[in-house]
């Protein structure tokens, strides 16, 4: 396998090494993943997150077990077991059913690799597609909110959402962001935030709570989020309060935006009641834990909802921006998704 480097992940000389996001942006370790019981659980605990980034990392470590010489039944048992590590997202379902026919080939081997070297390659366009795309629609000093974290920790490439934003101040650097922290894991207070910075992007963050006033007071010109799984007819799910952001955006008359790879949308799934949302640890909710260690504010014993994701109606969305182009809601209930406009396909 060749080299490869992005954000947040890397092969050197054949070795997966991956950034921890749990531990940024104060602490920037890397960790070595030579085997599926600990892209197992950096997948589970978020070192590694984000619908594309997740799927190439599995991609490319079922690579890596490939080229150490595992037999095509233990490299089956691999895709089948990382295909289940997050509900959410189906990006890790497409790449794993892609690998699993390529190990139906005869040169098993060969196509597995390949395979898992396309998706990392690809990634990094479909990000730069999107980003044209989307781009094109913002206009000088807009004011853009965003939610979670989108951008190079979550994909090979410049990101979703977040790449749109990059190309847009790229062309013109009057926008700014506003930042939702995202509880309870605050993607966008440690990742979004600190991409950012380092892209010299002018950004606020505020609490997820404070969208609402400053949509009121005419601070916010439009809302942009990345999609986990964007379902047949338009509706897709993103980190939990994406739903909340969307109602507000349509109350105030803010354009609403949602930016994904065509290997986002499931057509299996005709809406987005179909989606599974996964439910995480009690834990999260009732304090923090990071890299100073676990601060907990509620009882102890505190009973809990944790709903990862959360569903937006297609009825709330303006912009669908896929690599494919940007959709409108027209669009969308004509059939894009299903009838070829979005190119569904691996
Ligand atoms: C380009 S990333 C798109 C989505 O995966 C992103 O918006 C999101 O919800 C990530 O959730 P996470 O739980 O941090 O993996």
């Amino acid at each position: 396998m060749k080299d490869r480097d992005c954000l947040a992940l890397r092969v050197r000389s054949g070795r997966l090494t991956l950034l921890d996001q749990s531990r940024l942006p104060h602490v920037q370790a890397w960790f070595a993943v030579d085997d599926v019981d600990t892209l197992v659980e950096a997948i589970h605990a978020l070192r590694t997150r984000g619908a594309p980034m997740i799927a190439i990392a599995a991609a490319l470590l079922v690579a890596v077990r490939v080229e150490a010489g595992d037999d095509r039944e233990t490299v089956g048992r691999a895709i089948a077991r990382l295909r289940e590590a997050r509900p959410t997202a189906v990006n890790l379902m497409h790449a794993m059913d892609a690998l699993a026919r390529a190990l139906e080939q005869e040169d098993w081997r060969t196509a597995v690799v390949h395979n898992a070297e396309a998706l990392f390659d690809n990634d990094r366009a479909l990000c730069d597609a999107m980003a044209e795309h989307g781009a094109a629609l913002i206009g000088a000093g807009e004011r853009i909110l965003t939610h979670c974290n989108t951008g190079g920790l979550a994909t090979a490439g410049i990101g979703t959402a977040l790449g749109v934003i990059r190309r847009a101040h790229e062309r013109d650097n009057s926008i700014s962001v506003w930042v939702d922290e995202t509880r309870p894991l605050l993607q966008g207070g440690r990742l979004t935030a600190w991409e950012l910075g380092e892209l010299g992007i002018d950004y606020r963050l505020i609490t997820d709570s404070m969208a609402a006033s400053f949509m009121a007071a005419g601070e916010v010109d439009r809302v942009l989020v990345g999609a986990d799984r964007i379902a047949a007819n338009g509706d897709f799910a993103n980190k939990i309060g994406t739903y909340g952001l969307a109602v507000l955006a349509h109350h105030h008359g803010i354009p609403f935006g949602v930016v994904a790879p065509h290997t986002t949308v499931d057509a299996g799934c005709a809406t987005g009641a179909a989606i599974p949302i996964e439910q995480r640890l009690a834990a999260e909710v009732r304090g923090v834990t990071g890299a100073a260690g676990e601060l907990s504010w509620a009882p102890a014993n505190a009973t809990v909802a944790n709903p990862a994701f959360d569903v937006t109606p297609a009825e709330l969305i303006d912009h669908w921006i896929l690599d494919t182009g940007v959709f409108d809601r027209m669009e969308v209930e004509a059939g894009v998704f299903q009838f070829g406009g979005a190119a569904v396909g691996f």
